[in-house]
């Protein structure tokens, strides 16, 4: 909650101004029935016009003055909601895009996407309603109890019993629905993340022939979801059709009653009048209190939610004193590393080192799940090493900027990731300034200028959002050109060959060694004709280093390299591989 405050601050002079013009209308409410009062009694009683022109337009200005104040505080509480609620919304994007791999597996995708619009959209609603309401209705509660008071003492009980009748309902709903807002809040949480898994696996539930059960599951989370939206409005709707019966009793009470005093000479028709006005002002504002009392709570919960997120403290940070990289080699070097992923109890990576140096081909070879993918995550620092170190160019990469280190890498990931835009502005995602000499040069490199030039509109062509417009291989050769572009001093490539032909694959590990000169070089694969003639080749089992070399040293000395060798390739294949 305090966190979500923290967004309100830079706007705490609007909400000075609102609270004045808020202050003006209330004064101006509260003085029309006073007017009115006068018009009969000094005006119609006793039929002096003059007296009701000018009381009347008195009244025309005060009511002026209402809409005026009213208008001036709406606009200006619509104004600072809807500024606070995008300083929350850009506050969340720059957390969660700050977050590490380990923060973002803590909130699902679906969790961060709800707690970034919903919830902050109930934030909003209730932003507005309480700079609307919350100081407006005890001031003119208050005020309209002052003067109904000085109006006719004797018609108190009347306004008393009301007041008593409207607590109780509000009470009932505040216990009944209450409990169901946090609810409400995480059932949406669920039909997002059912949503989202199934829009991405739309193909693979088709091909399983699974659609039906996916609808079920989708069918109960919307059922689960609508029943409780379905309790908590019904509660809400008999509310309102509750409190008009109140209102309209307690009209024909005040009028009961007041016929009565009227007739005994103690009270006057236009003060009955006036007693009545006051009478439904105080209801009306302890409605607006009580129906705070309900969306505040509501919007609590979602202010919760979102000051959860914003007060996670990314466990990767900067170094409070960063050091700066001094000679831009690219030299990585593991020493004596283990890491261990949140919550697991076992070790995923254990006391590995080595060096790769720059011109050359470091490959990482190994079995699945023997750790290959997040050995080389630790090296931009995705996950922080849990013993040991990194060491870049001689400094260890947490003493220095993430900016900086990651400047250092041109990464391709396991599965090409493209955004939605052209081919063009994928690639200069790399390098924002990339000129389109330096595309094409790339694209040549990573063997992608055939299909690009196929297209309709080459460079231009539009990749669709997630790149589901191109198939596999393309998705990674553009990767791989994207990576090229930034002309990094460190190439990671995380088993991005594995959807390239043989063919390919060769072709672009050749023009790959000619463009990329001094840059170092590390590549996780699978198939041992990609990384055959690696300068070192790192053979990974079960998170341990089993063997490091060249291709000829493992062959001889690691019985788990040569299995891997001897499972894909026959010993001529071998030969013929190296040359
Ligand atoms: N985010 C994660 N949280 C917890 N455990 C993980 C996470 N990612 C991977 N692991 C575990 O760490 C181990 C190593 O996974 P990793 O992805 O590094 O293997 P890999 O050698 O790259 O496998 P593959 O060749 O199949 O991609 C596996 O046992 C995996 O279950």
């Amino acid at each position: 909650m305090k966190t979500v405050f923290r967004y309100y601050k830079p706007y705490i002079w609007l909400i000075a101004l609102i609270l004045a013009f808020l202050f003006g209308q209330a004064m101006c409410e509260l003085a029309l029935p006073g007017y009115m009062s006068d018009i009969i009694n000094n005006g119609i009683v006793k039929q002096d016009m003059d007296y009701i022109w000018k009381t009347g337009l008195i009244m025309l200005a005060v009511s002026a003055g209402t809409v005026l104040c009213s208008l001036a505080g709406s606009f200006l509480a619509s104004r600072v909601s809807a500024k606070s609620s995008r300083d929350i919304r850009r506050a969340l994007f720059r957390k969660v895009t700050a977050f590490s791999a380990a923060e973002l597996e803590d909130f699902s995708t679906a969790s961060l996407i709800t707690r970034s619009t919903n919830d902050v959209q109930m934030v909003q609603q209730a932003t507005v309603m309480i700079l609307r309401l919350a100081c407006f209705a005890p001031m003119m509660g208050i005020g309209a109890i002052v003067r109904a008071l000085n109006t006719s003492v004797s018609l108190s009980w009347t306004v008393g019993l009301a007041l008593l009748v409207i607590v109780c309902i509000m009470l009932m709903a505040f216990f009944l629905v209450l409990p169901k807002f946090k609810v409400l809040q995480s059932k949406l949480d669920r039909l997002n993340l059912i949503m989202k898994e199934r829009l991405s696996g739309i193909l693979v539930i088709r091909a399983f022939n699974t659609e039906k059960s996916e609808e079920e599951r989708f069918d109960t989370a919307n059922v689960e979801l609508t029943k409780i939206n379905v309790f908590v409005n019904r509660a809400m709707s008999f509310m309102m059709p509750s409190l008009m019966f109140v209102m309209n009793g307690v009209s024909i009470l005040i009028i009961w009653a007041g016929a009565h005093l009227i007739e005994s000479q103690d009270l006057m028709i236009g003060d009955m009048l006036a007693y009545l006005q006051y009478a439904m002002q105080v209801i009306m504002s302890f409605l607006f209190i009580t129906m705070m009392f309900i969306m505040i709570p509501r919007a609590a919960v979602s202010a919760q939610r979102i000051g959860q997120v914003l007060d996670v403290e990314p466990t990767i940070e900067d170094s409070q004193k960063p050091q700066s990289l001094e000679n831009h080699k690219g030299v990585v070097q593991f020493s004596n590393v283990s890491f261990a992923y949140p919550d697991a109890e076992e070790k995923t990576l254990e006391n590995i080192s080595f060096t790769a140096q720059p011109g050359k081909t470091t490959a990482i070879i190994g079995g699945t799940g023997s750790g290959k993918s997040t050995l080389i995550s630790l090296i931009p620092r995705f996950y922080d090493v849990t013993e040991g170190e990194i060491l870049l160019d001689g400094i260890n990469i947490k003493d220095m900027t993430q900016h900086e280190l990651r400047d250092q890498i041109g990464y391709v990931p396991q599965k090409g990731m493209l955004f939605s835009g052209t081919i063009a502005t994928n690639l200069q995602y790399g390098k924002e300034d990339a000129t389109a000499q330096e595309m094409l040069e790339a694209a040549e490199t990573a063997q992608a200028l055939d299909f690009i030039s196929e297209k309709e509109n080459g460079f231009d062509e539009e990749v669709s959002q997630g790149g589901t417009n191109v198939s596999g291989g393309q998705k990674q050769r553009l990767s791989i050109a994207r990576a090229l572009v930034k002309k990094p001093k460190i190439y990671i490539f995380d088993d991005s060959f594995s959807a390239l032909d043989f063919k390919t694959d060769k072709a672009l590990r050749d023009a790959l060694k000619k463009k990329v000169g001094d840059s170092t070089i590390i590549i996780v694969a699978q198939r041992i004709n990609t990384i055959i003639d690696a300068d070192q080749i790192l053979v990974m089992d079960e998170g341990k280093l089993a063997g490091i070399g060249s291709h000829e040293e493992l062959m001889e000395n690691c019985s788990v390299y040569k299995e891997i060798a001897l499972s894909q390739l026959s010993e001529q294949e071998l030969e013929r591989g190296r040359k």
